[in-house]
């Protein structure tokens, strides 16, 4: 991916770590140096690049990395440059991928909740030219040097058929705890963690949800202490949240109920992956048909009562209001 300036003075190392001041690194002695704002502004432009380019690889509606989204949140991206390939001697980048600490609800192997703050896997993206290569890999190293983490201490944010190929070639990361959130983790995520004792056959799912246990080893950071249950929001929001347009419902109240037979038509998952949730559309939480039957339900306000005595069906101008994206679009959420 080469860019109209010098990418290669911009970033010495081969890897470069950003944080959300987006300070330009230290550059070369001997090297001219800009002014500090114009080369802020030149990473600011490889971010946004870097998170369209990766958005379309993932066929995601919408870039969820950019300059600004850095800024305003307490993500690292680790950016891998190619000094070897100077196009009129600017240099290239090659990929990047983004990492930050995340609150999260995990499930066990119990399905006993357990809030734990992990290094999320965010985004991550190299570029099509190149990938294959070991490129994904190199930095991929690099970061769990730096963050200092195990694979299978990370939760990853829907990953694609591509990155869970990866993490099993070169982790051996396979076999993952089922959630109900976007995230997946893997066996080995609770491996040293201090278990409560076993719930009773008869708890419920409500008590099970007390068990929280403050002390998991997969974070590397500390928790804070114990809270009441009431003060515990059962959900864990995903940075891909933003891209879905229907408001969801915190679980527990957009759980599908369980089936005793699979659907006819199961979503396509790999079988050796195990039930984690994949990425691919977001679907609606609440079947349409469903939807309408329940706000037929509800008794009309005066004024809507009005207005369907003058026109019944509702005009088609309204009932197409309803939905603004085009059906591509919608069929993804
Ligand atoms: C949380 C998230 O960020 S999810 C989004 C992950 N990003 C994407 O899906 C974007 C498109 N894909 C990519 O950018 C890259 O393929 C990455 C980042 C997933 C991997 O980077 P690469 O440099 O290709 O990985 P690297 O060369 O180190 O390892 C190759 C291995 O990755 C997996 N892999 C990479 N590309 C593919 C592919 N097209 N099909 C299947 N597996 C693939 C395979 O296991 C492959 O090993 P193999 O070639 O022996 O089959």
């Amino acid at each position: 991916m080469e860019f109209p300036f010098d990418v290669d003075a911009l970033f010495p190392e081969r890897i470069t770590v950003l944080d959300q001041h987006l300070r330009p690194p230290a550059r070369r002695p001997g090297t001219t140096t800009p002014a500090r704002v114009d080369l802020q502004q030149q990473i600011m432009t490889i971010i946004d690049e870097l998170g369209k380019a990766s958005a379309k690889a993932q066929n995601l509606s919408a870039p969820i990395t950019s300059a600004s989204r850095m800024q305003s949140n307490r993500h690292v991206v680790y950016i891998l440059k190619d000094s070897s390939a100077r196009p009129a001697g600017k240099g290239a980048i090659i990929g990047f991928i983004k990492v930050g600490y995340k609150k999260l609800f995990v499930l066990d192997d119990r399905e006993a909740h357990n809030e734990v703050e992990p290094l999320c896997i965010l985004d991550f993206y190299i570029h099509e030219s190149v990938q294959r290569h070991g490129h994904g890999r190199e930095l991929f190293q690099y970061m769990l040097q730096k963050e200092r983490v195990e694979p299978h201490q990370l939760a990853i944010d829907r990953p694609s058929q591509k990155l869970l190929k990866f993490l099993n070639k070169h982790y051996n990361l396979e076999t993952t705890v089922p959630q109900v959130n976007n995230f997946v983790i893997f066996e080995g995520f609770f491996a040293h963690q201090h278990r409560p004792p076993a719930p009773s056959l008869r708890a419920t799912r409500h008590s099970r949800a007390a068990a929280v246990d403050p002390t998991p080893a997969a974070p590397a950071r500390k928790l804070p202490p114990k809270r009441a249950e009431g003060d515990i929001k059962p959900y864990s929001s995903s940075d891909r949240e933003f891209l879905k347009v229907a408001v969801e419902p915190p679980w527990p109240l957009n759980r599908a109920p369980r089936r005793a037979t699979p659907p006819a038509h199961p979503p396509p998952r790999s079988s050796s992956l195990g039930n984690s949730p994949e990425r691919g559309p977001l679907r609606p939480f609440v079947p349409e048909q469903e939807l309408l039957r329940s706000l037929r339900l509800c008794p009309p306000h005066p004024t809507a009562r009005l207005l369907l005595a003058a026109d019944p069906g509702g005009s088609p101008a309204q009932r197409r209001r309803t939905s603004s994206l085009p059906r591509s679009e919608e069929s993804r959420y």
